[in-house]
């Protein structure tokens, strides 16, 4: 679905991409991770068409996106790492007034804001924008992306900075989508959310693509992990217990995953999500070893 052939970006004479050969296939959520600075967005931006490549290719859906990428622009959804939202427009509005931009017709403008809010759980369409809360500003910036219902996202860290549960509950809409036949390529730096919902994972650094293998090999090279959730429940729980918190720990991904819904949908208090061992230079240690 997306070929990246060669692709490098010079800033004047600073590599931020340097000869990247990079594939994603149709259908799959494929991870970038890297410090900051690796050049994630600089890749991403390339593969959306806003910022042209030194050198290399990048073909979407077979097209060339140097030369050929109207159409192809109309098949992506894009959402930038900091995305400012137009703060005095209600939710409503916003995403109606770029609904027009996508030439939608109002009815149906109306009818696909009213499904997204409604999946993305966000009842406040008659609020300002600059109203919501962080998390629920990047909810509307996701809705924002897929109102023209394309069939490739692309985003820059779509959780940062938000709180873990409402970060999750974004992750796991991400899983949906896919589950719907959306291909997505996004970056992140939590390695749970990596873990859990990607197909492929690639890691940069320093401009350059160490390694691109599937969520089984990446996991192999990593070792047993144990994840960590503390949380606060409203009633007596079977977990151990530390300093008035519940406290679970295990390696298997989908556990942390059902307590996490669990958290969720009984309204208890996520205290703390963390991965015990793997910095990332851990990471890039251990595969660049192998
Ligand atoms: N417009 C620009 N002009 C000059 N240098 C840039 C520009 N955009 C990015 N860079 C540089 O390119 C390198 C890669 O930046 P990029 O934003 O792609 O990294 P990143 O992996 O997304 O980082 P982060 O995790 O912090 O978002 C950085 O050193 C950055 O300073």
């Amino acid at each position: 679905m997306i070929k990246l052939t060669g692709v490098t970006k010079l800033y004047k004479h600073f590599a931020a991409v340097s000869d990247l050969n990079l594939e994603v296939r149709q259908g799959e959520i494929l991870g970038i991770i890297g410090h900051n600075g690796a050049g994630k967005s600089t890749t991403l931006k390339m593969m959306v068409g806003l910022v042209a490549p030194t050198a290399g290719s990048v073909e979407i859906l077979g097209r060339d996106m140097s030369r050929d990428s109207t159409n192809v622009k109309r098949q992506i959804g894009y959402l930038p790492e900091e995305s400012p939202l137009y703060e005095n427009m209600t939710v409503e509005e916003y995403l109606l007034f770029f609904s027009e931009l996508y030439g939608m017709p109002k009815k149906a403008a109306k009818a696909r804001i009213d499904e997204l809010l409604g999946s993305l759980k966000l009842k406040d369409q008659k609020k300002l924008t600059g109203e919501l809360s962080k998390g629920m500003k990047r909810k509307v910036a996701i809705a924002r992306c897929l109102l023209h219902d394309p069939s490739l996202l692309i985003l820059d860290e779509p959780n940062s900075g938000l709180d873990p549960l409402t970060s999750f509950f974004i992750i796991d809409y991400l899983k949906q989508l896919r589950g719907q036949g959306k291909t997505i390529v996004l970056s992140a730096h939590n390695l749970f959310h990596i873990e859990y919902i990607c197909d492929r994972v690639a890691i940069m650094k320093d401009g350059r693509l160490l390694v691109c293998d599937n969520m089984e090999a990446i996991r192999r090279s990593l070792g047993i992990r144990e994840y960590q959730v503390i949380f606060k429940a409203d009633q007596s729980l079977d977990y151990e217990q530390h300093e008035g918190n519940y406290v679970f720990k295990t390696a298997d991904i989908s556990e942390i995953a059902g307590l996490l819904h669990n958290i969720s949908d009984n309204n208890w208090a996520l205290v703390d999500l963390s991965v015990r061992q793997s910095a990332l230079e851990d990471i890039y240690v251990k595969l660049m070893t192998n």
